[in-house]
């Protein structure tokens, strides 16, 4: 696709319908480890105009732990595990209870919706999210997504919710992604480095990615800093999705399109988010390995994987979980939603479609892996 201006990109946000707005816990809460409502009040205005101009809006909320730990008697945020998802217990409430009166305010329900990183990869808990999902903007509900700090294990978190805003923006089909945090955009280096400068368009953010200095969080509260945010901004582009990140205060301003903070354009024609899931969030839970034709015929990117193009499964795995394709070399060629369990597999290896059915029966006489199902790496 051709690398559009940055007159282009703010124009696709301004006239985005579905907007994915994420926002930091810098930008809600105070040093001491509570809320601060008047900036929270600030950021729901902005929505709240968005949303009764008819656009749809998802917001993703940091803030929880960041809004737990002053009522808890902490004087920073904790560093121990089961302190933080105590403190994101007693915060989530909060920070819930200032949206629902905040909203309130301009007659606009909010839903709430904690994740955790198993919903984004088993399909089923994928459709459900999605399902839900559209169901509250239908209804015309303000969806607000956090992860489910409280019972996520340390091993299994997304950690940042700036990831966790791309997933979402990929699941309902956003038109744009919104990224507010505590610096007014993307700098060259870490703000604090001196000569550090401004940039106000990213035309491919993954070219961007060599040229720019990024760090870690700058505030005793928020988490992933720069790096999880230019990842969000490249699976956005890379899905189709224009983005902008700027600060919480500037809300309002970037999702009218206004020139603020930096605006990172789409790199890619939108895709399916089926195909979008599988390329970013399924975890392949097995492997195929394919012969040289298939492996060929995969990289092509028109072709289905059939039985007969492949030598060998290994792991355990039920119909519908995502697979690696590897070719013989062990390189993996693609991802792809397999369509048997891994034990129904060896006795189809080999066998062409009409020996498959001759010899297995009509049902086993499809692709291990539609091309519909299959997304190249
Ligand atoms: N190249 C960069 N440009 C802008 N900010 C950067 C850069 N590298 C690191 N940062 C830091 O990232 C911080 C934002 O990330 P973070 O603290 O995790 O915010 P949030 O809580 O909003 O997710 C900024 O305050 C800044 O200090
Ligand atoms: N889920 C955690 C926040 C994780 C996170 O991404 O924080 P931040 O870097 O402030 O966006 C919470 O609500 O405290």
């Amino acid at each position: 696709m051709n690398t559009p201006s940055q007159a282009q990109v703010r124009r696709a946000i301004a006239e985005a319908q579905t907007i994915v707005v994420k926002v930091g816990s810098s930008s809600l809460t105070k040093p001491s480890g509570h809320l601060d409502p008047e900036r929270l009040n600030a950021l729901v205005a902005a929505i709240a105009r968005v949303r009764l101009m008819g656009g749809r809006v998802v917001l993703v909320s940091s803030g929880a732990i960041a809004a737990g730990f002053g009522p808890l008697g902490f004087e920073a945020r904790p560093t121990d595990v089961a302190d933080q998802q105590a403190c994101a217990a007693v915060g989530q409430g909060l920070l819930m209870a200032q949206y629902e009166n905040a909203f309130a305010r301009y007659g606009l329900r909010v839903g709430q919706i904690l994740i955790t990183v198993s919903d984004t990869i088993a399909p089923q808990q994928y459709r459900n999210v999605r399902r839900t999902l559209e169901r509250l903007l239908d209804l015309g509900a303000v969806p607000i997504i956090n992860e489910n700090d409280s019972l996520a294990s340390n091993e299994i978190r997304f950690g940042d919710n700036d990831r966790l805003s791309a997933l979402i923006a990929n699941i309902v089909v956003a038109d744009a992604l919104v990224l507010l945090t505590d610096v007014d955009a993307l700098y060259t280096a870490p703000p604090s480095e001196p000569g550090s400068k401004r940039i106000s368009y990213v035309p491919n953010v993954e070219d961007a990615l060599a040229n720019v200095q990024v760090g870690g969080t700058g505030s005793n509260v928020g988490t992933g800093g720069m790096v999880t945010k230019m990842e969000a901004a490249r699976v956005a582009a890379v899905s189709g999705i224009p983005a902008v990140l700027t600060c919480a205060s500037n809300a309002g301003p970037a999702m009218m399109g206004d020139p603020v903070g930096t605006a990172f354009a789409p790199i890619n024609d939108r895709g399916s988010s089926r195909r979008l899931w599988i390329g970013f969030a399924a975890h392949p839970q097995g492997t195929l390995v394919a012969d040289a034709g298939a492996s060929n015929a995969v990289r092509g990117g028109a072709a289905s994987l059939l039985a007969a193009g492949v030598l060998e499964v290994k792991g355990n795995f039920a119909a519908g979980d995502a697979v690696w394709i590897d070719n013989e070399a062990g390189e993996h060629l693609a991802k792809g939603l397999v369509g048997f369990d891994s034990e129904e597999i060896p006795q189809m290896l080999g066998r062409n479609t009409a020996q498959l059915k001759r010899f297995l029966g009509e049902e086993y006489a499809h692709p291990l892996v539609h091309r519909d199902n299959l997304v190249l790496v």
